[in-house]
């Protein structure tokens, strides 16, 4: 059944150039936001995205592209989708009687990794910075549910009753995973070196850390619809964040444990994550092995400087700032992890975009120095990050927001799936050791996809 509301949906085109924005948000009976995804597959393929939050209270499915806002400047596209989105609002019309965070108009998307990698074809759908303000949404917040319809031009109000009684009869469809013909595990000797090559500068300058990543690609025998990867997500990773954002042919989808910032009015919320080791086999070992990461020296540093550059990122927009002395455990499946919440209330005018520009990429992902760990990222690994690793997220027109680090994640383009998986490197980290983290981290995604392991 065809819900998509305006005849042009597939066009996309500068928001600022569409005139004056419609928006209406209306409330709705309960009902499974991923069937709504799901039934979408066909009408608004390559032009939808899921989000659900790590402890399952918030989530979102954005349907249709009602505009797509992306950057012409790389250096500014933190300012710049910023300032497109203050000038869409500004001449917009909101019909909202709801408090509920996430709903009204709202940005769906994210930025790229690094604005001076050499882009790879794969991500050429995704860019320095892509974000969507979807035709229809529906949002979860705390067992209450909202449709918002957003429109250019003219206001048909009878759409959303309409949508509304069609909600109530959507079906779940069977999601078989497509048959995999091959995987592609990029030169790993090669990446071991490079690990090697850090270290000893690791070793030998003031540099502290560098986060190396390496991907893994699977072919399949068909297409890889995003529902599917995303069902499987939702079942084995329900305490993490499960994202999927549509562009063209592709899809980033991912279930990623790491907040970067969220921002309900002036409360904000990040997450110091940093330090890996396995999951045992039995309670036991699984405590020991906790036990050891608490106290591992090598580990402690990595995610002390993950700490100490957050602070100082978020310190400049906060009132109050509230950070824990010691990490405590994180526990996801295969994985677990060192963990420090970070707490805090913004000033006034403190934008969840300017706190997201200061924080990316906070050492988790790239390094310290940040930029000439980058530098070294850039020259090392050979690859385009895209999406991986970096802030995707929401913002409404409150300001309200979450973004994560894109990590545990990967890409379908096609036939084809990357997977993608970093370590935090120091003086004395261990390539072999590091590689073994890697392997455990894209444990998750493998299994989306129907393998059990490498
Ligand atoms: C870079 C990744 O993880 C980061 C987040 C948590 C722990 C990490 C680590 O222990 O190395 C990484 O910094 C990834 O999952 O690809
Ligand atoms: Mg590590």
């Amino acid at each position: 059944m065809k819900t998509i509301l305006s005849p042009n949906r597939f066009v996309q085109s500068e928001a600022i150039e569409r005139g004056k924005l419609f928006s209406y948000t209306l409330s709705i009976d309960p009902c499974d936001l991923f069937v709504f995804y799901q039934s979408h597959r066909t009408y608004a393929k390559g032009q939808r995205f899921y989000w659900k939050n790590a402890d399952g209270t918030f989530k979102i499915v954005g349907i249709g592209i009602a505009a797509s806002l992306t950057s012409k400047c790389p250096e500014k596209r933190f300012e710049q989708i910023q300032q497109q989105w203050d000038k869409l609002l500004q001449a917009a019309h909101i019909e909202n009687s709801f408090d509920a965070p996430g709903t009204g108009p709202l940005l769906f998307g994210g930025f790229s990794f690094d604005t001076n990698q050499m882009p790879a074809n794969e991500w050429g759908s995704f860019g320095d910075s892509l974000f969507y303000l979807p035709e229809i949404m529906i949002t979860c917040w705390q067992e209450q549910y909202f449709l918002t319809i957003n429109q250019f031009g003219t206001m048909d109000q009878g759409g959303g009753e309409h949508l509304k009684q069609w909600v109530k009869q959507m079906k779940a469809e069977p999601l078989p995973l497509p048959e995999q013909l091959a995987q592609k595990e990029y030169d790993v000797e090669g990446w071991l070196q490079s690990v090697e090559e850090v270290v000893h500068e690791l070793q030998n300058t003031d540099m502290q850390k560098v986060v190396l990543a390496r991907k893994l690609q699977l072919d399949f025998a068909e297409s890889i619809a995003s529902e599917t990867i995303i069902y499987q997500l939702l079942s084995q990773q329900p305490s993490s964040y499960v994202f999927s954002m549509e562009a063209e042919d592709s899809c980033f989808l991912g279930a990623s444990p790491e907040r970067l910032i969220e921002k309900v009015e002036n409360q904000i919320l990040s997450t110091c994550l940093a330090g890996s080791i396995a999951r045992g086999k039995n309670e036991q070992e699984d405590q020991q092995l906790g036990d050891s990461l608490l106290q591992d020296s090598k580990n402690l540093f990595e995610h002390e400087l993950v700490v100490s550059m957050i602070e100082d990122a978020l310190r400049p927009f906060c009132e109050e700032l509230f950070i824990p002395n010691q990490p405590v455990l994180m526990k996801k499946p295969y994985i677990q992890h060192l963990y420090t919440p970070v707490k805090g209330r913004a000033k006034k005018k403190s934008s969840i975009f300017a706190m997201i520009q200061s924080l990316h990429p906070t050492p988790a992902l790239g390094g310290v120095p940040t930029r000439p760990a980058m530098k070294i990222i850039r020259d090392k690994e050979n690859m385009d990050r895209g999406f991986y690793g970096s802030p995707i997220g929401w913002t409404d027109y409150r300001g309200n927001g979450e973004f994560i680090v894109g990590i545990r994640s990967g890409l379908t383009k096609g036939n084809s799936a990357y997977l993608y998986a970093g370590c935090g490197l120091v003086a004395d980290s261990i390539s072999e050791k590091e590689l073994v983290e890697t392997r455990i981290k894209f444990q998750p995604m493998l299994r989306a996809f129907g393998k059990e392991s490498l």
